[in-house]
């Protein structure tokens, strides 16, 4: 079994796939200081909860966050005994490798999300992933990632008013009836909410201008769902996005590569 394993700014995610379907999904706090022993002990307790057999004999691993990733390697060799696929390492194979300004270090996510919607939804795509940052992943009609955009996170921006402003404060995102605001939350929720729809029509727009053709939307993240619920900005949304991506990247390795 596969255990994928997606470090972004904010969460750590973990999936087990069978091969077939995702077993479970774990969630915590990123935080590069955490140990190979405390993943394990926070790990072994959830799936001994859910009642899930697990048997890991292979750890995929992407993450935004560079410091991580060696106690997420002390995990894989210690308590599963393999050493786990990066993506973004030489050694780590993608289906089709990124086209952008040569030592540019594309965000591990963004090439997983670019194979992940690929596998799904075949060529010309934007992928919109509403995480810390939101990232616009462009790909082509080969699969590849050929550049995209990257915005302040939908939290990010409502915690930067709160940080730089003494009279505002911190506030949850949530989707506004109204454009005006009556009273600072309301008017706060409204800018960043409606900004944010602004935001994703204009910015999917001039893609598809600048590429001169109609492109899927495909949306995922843990502030996806916001939008979707109350705006008809996508035409897909999918939480596991990033995870499927991984599976197709860890199966693209088994098949091309010696592991
Ligand atoms: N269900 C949710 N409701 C509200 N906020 C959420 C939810 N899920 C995630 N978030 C918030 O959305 C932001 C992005 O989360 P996530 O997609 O996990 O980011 P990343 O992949 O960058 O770690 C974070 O600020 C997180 O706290
Ligand atoms: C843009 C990101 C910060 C998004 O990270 P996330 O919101 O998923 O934590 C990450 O993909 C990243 O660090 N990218 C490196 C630069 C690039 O992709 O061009
Ligand atoms: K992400």
């Amino acid at each position: 079994m596969l255990l994928a394993i997606d470090c972004g700014n904010t969460n750590t995610v973990f999936s087990i796939w069978d091969g077939s379907e995702f077993l479970c999904t774990l969630r915590t706090s990123t935080h590069h200081a955490r140990t190979a022993d405390a993943y394990f002990t926070w790990y072994s307790t959830l799936v001994k909860h859910y009642g899930i057999q697990a048997d890991i004999t292979d750890v995929i691993i992407s993450s935004t966050v560079p410091r991580v990733v060696f106690n997420l390697r002390v995990f894989a060799d210690r308590f599963f005994g393999c050493r786990p696929l990066v993506v973004g390492k030489p050694d780590c194979l993608l289906p089709n490798p990124p086209r952008v300004d040569a030592g540019t270090q594309v965000g591990p996510d963004r090439l997983v999300n670019a194979a992940g919607a690929y596998d799904r939804h075949g060529g010309n795509l934007i992928v919109i992933d509403f995480g810390t940052a939101t990232t616009f992943d462009v790909v082509s009609d080969d699969g590849a990632y050929i550049g995209g955009v990257i915005a302040p996170g939908v939290n990010l921006s409502l915690e930067a008013l709160h940080m730089a402003a003494a009279a505002l404060p911190h506030v949850d995102i949530s989707h506004p009836d109204k454009v005006i605001g009556t009273n600072t939350v309301a008017c706060m929720q409204s800018g960043v909410f409606w900004g944010y729809v602004g935001l994703v029509r204009e910015i999917c727009h001039r893609i598809r201008e600048e590429r001169d053709r109609g492109m899927k939307l495909v949306a995922t993240g843990g502030l996806a769902p916001l939008f979707q619920q109350s705006v008809d900005l996508f035409d897909e949304m999918e939480d596991d996005l990033t995870m499927h991506g991984l599976t197709v990247i860890h199966r693209h390795n088994k098949e091309n590569a010696n592991i």
